[in-house]
């Protein structure tokens, strides 16, 4: 199975750097995990920033048309960690077995970006921040792939 964490920035801190490492060390026993790091524009105003950041994560999808696309946003529905492994682990069944995670820009999708049919995922109701965030998708794509596999984990 192939996996794609698509997202903004580069980590910057040792410890989160170090966390990431670890989750997708323990990831790659079950599939290919790679990131796709985007500059992201944050010095024009909020909304034009938006709307920049939002069209250059359109423009890079073009060339992963052929991955489920799920949006990461915290606005949209929540999903249980079950429901989660569910998203995983019918891609994994699909003839392709590719998926491509999104975590957006800090301004917030595009309405354009929100309007096209991906399916959109929220971890709950809270903000978190990216780096954060990356780490955090990380353990729950592991934590996937160990209850796909009957295996044992923290609960
Ligand atoms: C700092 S947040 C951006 C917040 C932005 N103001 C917004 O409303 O979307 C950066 C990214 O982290 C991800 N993220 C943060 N918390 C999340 C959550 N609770 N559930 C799902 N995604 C989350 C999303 O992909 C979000 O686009």
């Amino acid at each position: 199975m192939n996996i794609k964490i698509i997202c903004f920035g580069k980590l910057d801190k040792k410890f989160f750097i170090d966390s990431f490492n670890e989750y997708a060390n323990r990831i790659s026993k079950y599939a290919n995990l790679q990131v796709i790091e985007l500059k992201e524009e944050y010095q024009k105003e909020d909304i034009v920033n938006k709307n920049i950041n939002s069209d250059l994560l359109l423009e890079k999808l073009k060339v992963f048309s052929d991955h489920e696309i799920i949006c990461m946003d915290v606005s949209s529905k929540n999903y249980s960690t079950e429901e989660f492994t569910s998203i995983i682990e019918n891609n994994k069944n699909l003839k392709q077995a590719k998926i491509a995670f999104i975590i957006g820009p800090s301004d917030g999708y595009s309405d354009k970006f929100l309007a096209q049919n991906f399916k959109k995922v929220s971890f709950g109701n809270i903000t978190l921040p990216h780096q954060l965030f990356r780490v955090i998708l990380a353990e729950q794509i592991y934590r996937a792939f160990k209850i796909m596999n009957n295996e044992k984990y923290h609960k």
